[in-house]
């Protein structure tokens, strides 16, 4: 929603509506002062997030190989700036996840959680996380993770940020809070309970149970199996998959993502309200216009 189009010749009401709807979706979930765990985290520093745009799908990738793709402090500050980069990207359609090397990621580095490992900067890094994930789960983009190899712990719940997740055969994701004496705190069990339910997510949380790709699938935590793990294949199967749910306009595809944003997230009555004023946004516009004047039949 941060990037929702609001056209300029909307009546000013309609228009006023819209840009709050857009402020509730930048409207961070913790409201603190990010400054000290900003400081801290710039000290344990290692690996990168990187962006690359390639036409309408964007992919970010997980990268500090030589630790499986660990979560460094500085990683965590990089994820927030990218993910700020993508809500300002008009054009984008769609976006993949993954990780650098065949593998998705194995969680927070250790390193940086054995020095941090006090309550004020758990607290205080828990509530960064969740803001930037939840913007990023938030973005008017279609997003999937590609999970390769393992994600762990907190690898396992950044895949829950995304909209969709692909596996290959031969991946697990794991959420092993349990075992370091944990829970999730980036967001993970949230929205695990809204993808897989309560049950089948209070047992993957209770048991730390590695879950394989079938396993997975046949829960509602994977969307589809790719059978090879070459890592050029995954991405290009991955691409093609996404491709068929980002056919259209880029406006279309935002609004669609914000509309069942919107649905996850707000009460009916403000959903409700929500999506009136985002079909008020393509209702008569060009793209709608435009589908108008073609003879359609939708055989
Ligand atoms: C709740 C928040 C969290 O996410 S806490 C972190 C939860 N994750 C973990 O505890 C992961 C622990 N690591 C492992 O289980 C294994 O290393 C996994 C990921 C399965 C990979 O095994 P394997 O393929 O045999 O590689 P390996 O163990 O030789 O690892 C290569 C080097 O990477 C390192 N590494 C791995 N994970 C992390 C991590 N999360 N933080 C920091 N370092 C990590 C390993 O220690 C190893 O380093 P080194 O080559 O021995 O120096």
């Amino acid at each position: 929603m941060a990037m929702l189009y609001i056209p300029r010749c909307l009546n000013r009401g309609i228009r006023n509506l819209l840009l709050q709807q857009r402020s509730f979706s930048a409207q961070p979930i913790h409201q603190f002062n990010e400054d000290d765990i900003k400081e801290k985290l710039q000290q344990f520093p290692g690996g990168s997030i990187d962006l690359q745009k390639e036409g309408e799908i964007a992919t970010l990738i997980i990268n500090q190989p030589e630790r499986i793709n660990a979560f460094t402090g500085t990683m965590i500050l990089e994820l927030r700036d990218r993910v700020e980069e993508l809500e300002s990207w008009t054009n984008g359609k769609g976006l993949i996840l993954r990780g650098a090397d065949n593998t998705f990621c194995s969680g927070s580095d250790l390193n940086t959680v054995r020095a941090i490992s006090n309550p004020k900067d758990g607290m205080t890094m828990c509530m960064f996380m969740q803001n930037t994930l939840t913007r990023l789960q938030r973005l008017p983009l279609i997003s999937v993770a590609l999970v390769q190899g393992v994600a762990l712990g907190g690898g396992a719940e950044l895949t829950t940020a995304c909209d969709f997740r692909l596996m290959t055969s031969e991946s697990e994701i794991r959420f092993v809070h349990k075992l370091m004496g944990l829970v999730p705190g980036w967001g993970g069990a949230t929205r695990l309970v809204q993808i897989i339910g309560y049950r089948n997510a209070l047992k993957l949380l209770s048991s730390a149970d590695r879950v394989r790709s079938a396993k997975a699938l046949r829960i509602g935590l994977a969307d589809k199996i790719l059978p090879s793990s070459d890592h050029n294949w995954c991405m290009e199967e991955t691409q093609k998959w996404l491709s068929h749910y980002i056919k259209g306009s880029s406006k279309v595809i935002q609004a669609i993502k914000n509309v069942a944003v919107s649905g996850r997230e707000l009460p009916l009555e403000e959903s409700l309200r929500n999506e009136k004023c985002i079909f008020s946004t393509m209702w008569a516009s060009p793209d709608n216009l435009k589908a108008l004047s073609t003879v359609m039949k939708h055989k």
